[in-house]
């Protein structure tokens, strides 16, 4: 059956690491010999500008009747001060909750090639691979009140989560661990958090269906510190949603750039969401210096989990490292002096090889 795929680009670098990964998924379906309908639909702050919502109920109805959603990136400073509930962030958050997708897994390894981009020492590096799942559509980011009270004078942000909705993250999780090295750390602050005191009690509770997993327990602050001073202990760190907002973009340095963080974001009965972890960049935006493999890798989790093609998956995983072996670059992974090529240069090597591996 032709699989949909409806592609939201969003603002910034999103619509140019998007063009290029469109092009990677047109020329994979070719070389399957497969029939896909790519749509687009608008997000964010140029959604809002065309339509005055960041998240249109046109774009919402096209996701919901797609196979799969791949999201560049939203934001920029030319929004910021809009009300909070039409900022281009709003319409993310939107997606996501409309969709349901509740685990937000974020895989972080090391690229043997890219060592060096790193800050941290290689011996550090060696073997890091872990997924940090977070938890999307609950927490911080979603609890009502959300407002300025008391005339102005007082703020109030609310961190609300049901039994349930911890629950299903958590069990993502466990299934994970199961599949992997069987670690779990959960990551919260129970220290002084009471929504992090029902995340630990529902870790716990669950760990006995799951024994053959090992459960830690790391407060936040705690975790911050070891992701960067012994980040090969982990393996799955489970996490609400903001710890696992800020978390993963620390564990982009083990990396070497968040160019290349993806994520998957899945449990809904519909399509999973597929983006990479950084935002629009409006530092480097229209400057065609943005790495494109973030949202690459994406595009290789979307192959696995929602379109069935493993194979094709495996494959732009494969080029991805053998790019970087080759020694090229974009901007954020070259070192200083060193030399590097723009997002469509990376893109078409990257896709040259992709075409090679499936021809
Ligand atoms: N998923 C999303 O749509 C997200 C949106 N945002 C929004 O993006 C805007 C910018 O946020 P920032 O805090 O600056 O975070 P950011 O992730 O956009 O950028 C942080 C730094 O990383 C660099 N960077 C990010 N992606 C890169 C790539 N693919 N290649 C090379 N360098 C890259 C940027 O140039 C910048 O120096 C804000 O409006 C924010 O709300 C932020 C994070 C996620
Ligand atoms: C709007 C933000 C929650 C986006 C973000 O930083 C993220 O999802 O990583
Ligand atoms: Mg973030």
């Amino acid at each position: 059956m032709t699989k949909r795929i409806v592609v939201l680009p969003g603002d910034g670098i999103g619509t140019e690491v998007t063009t290029e990964a469109r092009q990677l998924l047109v020329e994979i379906a070719a070389l399957l010999g497969v029939q896909w309908e790519l749509d687009e639909g608008l997000i964010g702050g140029g959604a809002y500008d065309q339509t005055g919502s960041p998240l249109p109920e046109e774009t919402v109805a096209k996701c919901l009747e797609a196979d799969a959603v791949l999201l560049g990136a939203v934001g920029g400073p030319q929004w910021d001060n809009l009300p909070g509930d039409v900022r281009p962030e709003a319409g993310l958050l939107g997606i996501r909750k409309r969709l349901n997708v509740f685990a937000n897994l974020r895989p972080i390894r090391t690229w043997p090639g890219l060592m060096l981009a790193s800050p941290l020492k290689p011996e550090l590096l060696e073997g890091v691979d872990m997924i940090i799942v977070r938890e999307l559509t609950g927490g911080l980011y979603f609890g009502q009140p959300k407002a300025r009270v008391e005339g102005g004078r007082a703020v109030v942000d609310t961190l609300y989560y049901t039994r349930g909705e911890i629950e299903r993250v958590v069990r993502r999780a466990f299934t994970l661990a199961q599949a992997r090295r069987k670690k779990l750390t959960s990551v919260d602050k129970a220290n002084v958090l009471e929504s992090s005191r029902m995340w630990r009690e529902v870790v716990n509770e669950l760990s006995v269906e799951y024994p053959d997993v090992v459960v830690d327990h790391v407060l936040v602050d705690n975790a911050a510190m070891q992701l960067v001073t012994r980040p090969n202990s982990f393996d799955v760190i489970v996490t609400e949603n903001m710890f696992g907002d800020i978390l993963s973009d620390e564990a982009a340095i083990l990396t070497g750039s968040i160019g290349m963080l993806p994520s998957a974001s899945i449990g809904g009965d519909g399509p999973g969401l597929y983006e990479p972890v950084h935002g629009s960049a409006p530092d480097i935006a229209g400057q065609g210096v943005a790495n494109p493999l973030a949202t690459f890798l994406s595009v290789a989790m979307m192959l696995r989990h929602s379109l069935g093609y493993p194979e094709a998956a495996d494959a732009i995983e494969a080029s991805v490292l053998a790019v970087i072996e080759q020694g090229v670059r974009t901007r954020d992974l070259a070192g200083s002096g060193q030399a590097w090529v723009g997002t469509k240069e990376m893109s078409q090597l990257v896709r040259a090889d992709v075409q090679r591996r499936l021809a």
